[in-house]
C-alpha cells in the first residue's frame, strides 16, 4: 500500500511549480503547543482531519470541515492535523487552508513528503508543521527535509514504526518531536505495544507522540503510562460524535495515568 502510495505521489509531485509563495504570517508553535498540553492535561493532542483510509474506507466523506476543526480547538485539542493526500485519504489542500483559518491553534500538514518542493508548498498553505515518515525517507533526507522546514519556520514530526527505522533517524539527526505509529503499513493492523516497545529506544529530550489505533481513555493510559507526551487520533474523532464531549474523556486517560 505504501508503495502504492508513494508512486501515486511521484506522479503528482511532477505537477507542482518549481516555486511556492511565501506565507507572510509567522507560524504557530506546533511544539509549543503539544507541550502546553502535556503540562496542563498530562498529554498533547493532535486531533486529525480524516475523511477516509486505505485500511477503513471511507470514515467521514459529508464531514463539514469548518465546524470539526472549531470543535477540536473548543473540545481542547493542542493542534489539528489534517490529511491533505487526496488519491488514498480524500483530503485536499484547501482543507487545511479552511482549518488553518478558522483555528486558532497550530495545522500539521499530514501528507507523504519525498520532495523538498512539497516543503515549500506545505509553508505556502499556511502548515505550521510538517510530518516526515522515516517508512519512506532515509535519514540524510530526513535530516535535509528538517532543515529546509525549520528554516521555514515550521515545525517537523518525524514519524517511525519501528526499530530499524527509530536507529536510522537518529543516526542522523536529533528531532524534538518523535511520532511512534501504532499501524504496521503491511496488515494495517494497530497494537499500542508498539508504542510501549519503541518508547524504551527514545532519548529523553524527544517528545514522543504516539499515532494510530487510540480509541478510549484506556487506551491513552496506557500510551502514557508507556511515556508518550503526547497522541494522534483520527479515526475514533471524526466517527464518535462531539469532540467536545470525545476529547475531555481521552484526556481523562492521562490523569489515570498520572496518577499511578
Ligand atoms: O490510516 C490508514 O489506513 C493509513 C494507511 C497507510 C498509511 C497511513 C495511514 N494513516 C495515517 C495515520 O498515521 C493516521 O491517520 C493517524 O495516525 C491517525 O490514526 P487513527 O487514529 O487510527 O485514525
Amino acid at each position: 500500500m505504501l508503495e502504492q502510495i508513494i508512486a501515486k505521489k511521484r506522479e503528482l509531485i511532477k505537477t507542482l511549480p518549481a516555486q511556492f509563495e511565501r506565507q507572510e504570517k509567522p507560524t504557530r508553535g506546533f511544539y509549543q503547543a503539544l507541550k502546553d498540553g502535556k503540562e496542563q492535561t498530562g498529554v498533547g493532542l493532535i486531533a486529525e482531519i480524516k475523511r477516509a483510509s486505505p485500511s477503513k474506507g471511507d470514515l467521514a466523506l459529508g464531514m463539514d470541515i469548518l465546524s470539526q476543526a472549531k470543535l477540536y480547538e473548543s473540545g481542547g485539542a493542542d493542534t489539528i492535523s489534517v490529511l491533505t493526500d487526496t488519491p488514498f485519504f480524500k483530503g485536499t489542500n484547501q482543507d487545511l487552508q479552511v482549518v488553518k483559518a478558522v483555528t486558532n491553534i497550530p495545522v500539521l500538514r499530514k501528507d507523504f513528503i519525498i520532495d523538498e518542493r512539497q516543503i515549500f508548498e506545505s509553508a505556502s498553505i499556511g502548515a505550521d508543521a510538517i510530518l516526515l515518515i522515516a517508512a519512506v525517507l532515509d535519514g540524510k533526507q530526513i535530516e535535509a527535509y528538517t532543515k529546509i522546514a525549520t528554516d521555514l519556520g515550521l515545525d517537523v514530526l518525524v514519524e517511525v514504526h519501528n526499530l530499524e527505522e527509530l536507529e536510522e533517524v537518529l543516526a542522523y539527526s536529533s528531532p524534538r518531536l518523535l511520532g511512534v505509529n501504532n499501524r504496521d503499513l503491511k496488515t494495517f493492523q494497530t497494537s499500542l505495544d508498539v508504542t510501549e516497545q519503541l518508547v524504551k529506544h527514545i532519548p529523553k529530550e524527544c517528545f514522543v507522540v504516539s499515532e494510530s489505533g487510540i480509541h478510549k481513555k484506556q487506551d491513552v493510559e496506557q500510551v502514557v503510562q508507556a511515556g508518550a507526551d503526547a497522541m494522534l487520533v483520527g479515526e475514533h474523532l471524526v466517527t464518535n460524535g462531539s469532540p467536545t464531549e470525545t476529547i475531555p474523556q481521552l484526556k481523562e486517560g492521562a490523569i489515570h495515568a498520572n496518577l499511578r
